[in-house]
């Protein structure tokens, strides 16, 4: 079967006079909408950008474990910094990957300042004292994808027939974006590198390496095809802000990672382009020929979509880190129903 993901290049979205190229933006909704997943190239890296990156990941990585566990995310509130292999939850089961997890630098609302129980993910980073490089590297990183998230998520909006600037608002004074670094380590009878789900931002930004594993589960056949690393290129997918936002017209495609082989390794850089956290997505006024294939929301009983992105996040931290749940929020699940 030919690769069913589609490959876009960022450099050809805008023509001579600033606007959208109408054949960008047809393709773009048509892998969007089809797929649910896309590869980006021509995005903007600086040359060397990507590599330096992986190398620096590589480093963390191989670092001895109690410099990474220096970082031990059951120590934030905010679920940022490093996560053990195998303790982080998908699909009621454990994932054969550590990771890296970090979001803008905010300091924590002071306690009974809170005006919704979202703010809990507002707080500082954890970054390595023993590879220093990592931290501006990383930020670098989330600027550019940052800049990308802003131009594909006003590319998105051209190209349901909206302005441009559609989602501004949603985005404007601190987008909640937040990122990953991680590594797949393969051993006997691992059932998932990460287990089959949709991601709870907006828009998905993911780098892969060159080993493969990555599968997205097509919206209509339900068939798992794989996502073929393509070096340097960004795999795009549509999170559950955008499902809500257009009723389902661009669904947030369901993924896995396979288990690499026992002994084998992976790496990739997640990054979860997102609105405020007090943001909430409406409804677009969708042309009538879109809204005629939404639809409508992919609800089940065990995930709702939530409109307010803190609450939908909230619900994301909770389900795949229990333990930092349990340790830091426990009356606050018990509240939830979670
Ligand atoms: O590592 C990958 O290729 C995908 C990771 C992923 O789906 C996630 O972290 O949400
Ligand atoms: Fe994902």
């Amino acid at each position: 079967m030919a690769d069913p993901i589609p490959v876009l290049s960022l450099a050809g979205a805008r023509g001579a006079d600033g606007r959208f190229d109408p054949a960008f933006l047809d393709g773009l909704r048509g892998a969007l909408h089809e797929v649910g997943f896309a590869q980006l190239t021509d995005y903007g890296s600086a040359p060397g950008q990507v590599e330096d990156l992986t190398a620096l990941c590589d480093r963390f990585f191989a670092l001895p474990a109690a410099d990474r566990l220096a970082l031990d995310n059951r120590r934030s509130p905010h679920f940022r910094g490093y996560t053990r292999l195998g303790h982080e939850i998908t699909a009621g089961h454990p994932d054969a990957r550590e990771q890296l997890d970090f979001a803008p630098e905010q300091a924590p609302r002071p306690a009974g300042s809170w005006d919704a129980p979202f703010r809990l993910l507002e707080g500082p980073n954890q970054w390595p004292a023993a590879l220093p490089e990592l931290r501006p590297a990383v930020l670098a990183w989330t600027d550019l994808l940052g800049r990308v998230g802003t131009e594909l998520t006003r590319a998105i909006a051209a190209c349901l027939g909206l302005a441009e600037d559609h989602f501004d608002p949603q985005f404007r004074g601190g987008p909640h974006w937040f990122g990953k670094i991680i590594r797949y380590v393969g051993a006997h009878g691992d059932r998932q590198g990460v287990g089959p789900h949709a991601d709870w931002g907006f828009l998905t930004l993911l780098l892969q390496d060159t080993t493969g594993g990555l599968q997205a589960r097509l919206p209509r056949t339900h068939e798992w095809v794989d996502v073929p690393p393509l070096p340097g290129a960004l795999v795009v997918n549509i999170g559950e802000m955008l499902e809500v936002a257009t009723h389902g017209y661009l669904a947030a495609t369901v993924h896995r990672v396979l288990p690499c082989p026992p002994g084998g390794t992976r790496q990739s850089v997640g990054f979860f382009w997102s609105p405020r956290l007090d943001a909430t997505l409406e409804p677009v006024p969708l042309p009538p020929e879109l809204a005629a294939e939404a639809p409508g929301v992919t609800e089940s009983e065990h995930n709702a979509l939530l409109p307010r992105f803190g609450d939908n996040a909230l619900k994301g931290w909770f389900r795949s880190h229990p333990e930092v749940a349990a340790r830091h929020h426990a009356e606050l699940m018990e509240e939830l129903g979670r």
